[in-house]
């Protein structure tokens, strides 16, 4: 695998996305890699991703996946960047955050909260006796400005 890992996420249909337009969705899943998606002339385009995380898939297994690698070589000195990307209403801060940025549940609680966890889980667990300083920055771009 190389040095950057994309990941596609699927997020389920909204209420009003199933009231408005029904639940029939373009695509279609061939393994944990790869996806068609049809157009409305039922052609297919086939995707790949290093990932793909479809609708069902929980927030841990996103960050199993993607981000634990990460906080594991944070902790041995290697930085790390983790980015949501995607159109008003993808699910970015669904990933980052969960639902709330306050969220309790263990389940739905996203990436962020996690890697805080994991970070010092793991240097709970680290085995010599290194001083550890924890520097962790967000940004957020909207419309190419920002950071914000
Ligand atoms: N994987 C998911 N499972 C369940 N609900 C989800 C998932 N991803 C997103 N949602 C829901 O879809 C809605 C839109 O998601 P979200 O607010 O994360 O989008 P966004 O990409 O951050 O949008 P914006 O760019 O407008 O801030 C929210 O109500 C969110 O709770």
């Amino acid at each position: 695998m190389s040095n950057v890992t994309v990941c596609v996420r699927f997020r389920p249909l909204s209420s009003k996305e199933k009231r408005d337009l029904g639940d029939n969705i373009c695509i279609q899943s061939m393994d944990s890699e790869t996806f068609i998606i049809k157009d409305e002339k039922e052609e297919g385009f086939t995707f790949s991703f290093d990932k793909v995380f479809y609708e069902e898939s929980n927030q841990a297994d996103v960050y199993e996946f993607l981000v634990l690698p990460i906080v594991r070589d944070t902790v041995n000195s290697i930085n790390g960047t983790i980015i949501t990307y995607g159109q008003t209403g993808a699910g970015k801060t669904y990933s980052m955050e969960g639902p709330n940025i306050l969220e309790s549940d263990e389940k739905k609680k996203g990436i962020l909260p996690r890697v805080v966890d994991g970070l010092f889980a793991c240097i709970k667990t680290s085995a010599d006796s290194t001083k550890y300083t924890v520097k962790l920055s967000m940004v957020e771009i909207y419309m190419e400005k920002g950071p914000f």
